[in-house]
């Protein structure tokens, strides 16, 4: 649109990442401008900065499970929005530069979730090679160009824009192995409510009574909503401290998430709402406890209204 300035966006970079490889799904993203981020944290104070609107980081992957440091920075640092889900599926290639024998490789490097998802891989044709860590699967893939290692596992693009050579393709432990990445903001309106949304919170428990986390699933329990994942961090304060990263099914705009969101606000030590946003997949079909339909909480609402206002028929 004219007039219009492009928007901005990071992502945990450099070029050649799994991250910047789901940011271009996006076409805002691809018609606008982006830059990577060195790692999660800069990405995120980028945003919080306000020198790009969105940054793109992983969540979370099928195989590996959780990426701590994003989880930590939505949990603990200076507040943010998530206003979209990506899902990925993520394919590692072996890469070394031209001439590299595969026999001959004694250093592999790729993100600490890329070595993982290639362990049992690894195991099995280079049970000596030394694993190295770097802050991204296409950093690795600099590093080999570099000469510090001898391998990168890493995404096809990433080898190819290093001119490394591919030793061995397909190299996941997993074939369906799938990262889950969030589009983040600063806080702001949440996203539009689109009828399959998921809703993102911290739940930072009371840890002076028993039965405290169970109080916070019953909230969403009673009100027929479905939790995706729960996760917990420590609070970094001392040991057994934990909070909880919920997901949930439906938007904050919804009668029961609000009331379940409310219902944590009044039994939690704190809640850090994370934001409501598309369901990437269409939800999975589940069972609905009986009186938590739409037309049950509409129902609901509108005999309390007649209650309140004194209605003489209260149906
Ligand atoms: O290093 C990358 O390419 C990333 O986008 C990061 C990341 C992750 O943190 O999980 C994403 C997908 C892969 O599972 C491995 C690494």
């Amino acid at each position: 649109m004219p007039g219009v300035p492009p928007q901005r966006f990071t992502y945990l970079g450099p070029e050649g990442t799994f991250a910047e490889q789901a940011l271009l799904t996006l076409p805002a993203a691809r018609n606008g401008v982006r830059e990577p981020s060195a790692t999660v944290p800069e990405a995120l104070d980028a945003v919080r900065s306000g020198a790009v609107g969105a940054a793109l980081v992983p969540l979370e992957n099928s195989v590996e499970g959780a990426v701590g440091v994003t989880l930590d920075e939505l949990a603990y640092g200076a507040p943010l929005l998530i206003t979209r889900e990506l899902l990925l599926q993520v394919r590692f290639g072996l890469f070394g530069r031209p001439g590299t024998k595969l026999e001959s490789v004694r250093t592999v490097a790729s993100h600490p979730h890329g070595l993982a998802q290639v362990r049992a891989w690894m195991r099995k044709h280079l049970p000596d090679a030394e694993q190295r860590s770097t802050s991204s699967t296409s950093d690795a893939a600099v590093a080999v160009a570099r000469g510090d290692f001898d391998a990168a596992a890493c995404a096809a693009v990433a080898g190819e824009r290093q001119r490394l050579e591919l030793l061995a393709d397909d190299i996941g432990d997993s074939s369906t192995a799938v990262t889950r990445f969030v589009l983040v903001t600063r806080p702001g309106r949440p996203a539009e409510r689109t009828g399959d949304d998921l809703t993102s919170l911290v739940a930072f428990i009371a840890h002076d009574r028993a039965g405290a986390l169970l109080e916070v699933l019953t909230e969403f329990a009673v009100r027929g909503l479905n939790l995706t994942r729960i996760e917990s961090r420590p609070t970094k304060e001392r040991l057994g401290r934990y909070c909880f990263l919920l997901d949930c099914s439906g938007h904050i705009a919804d009668d029961r998430v609000g009331e379940a969101v409310m219902g944590l606000r009044r039994i939690c030590a704190d809640v850090r709402f994370l934001g409501s946003y598309p369901a990437a997949e269409p939800s999975p079909p589940y069972t609905r406890r009986p009186g938590t339909s739409d037309a049950d909480f509409a129902d609901a609402a509108g005999w309390l209204r007649q209650i309140r206002d004194g209605a003489t028929d209260r149906g």
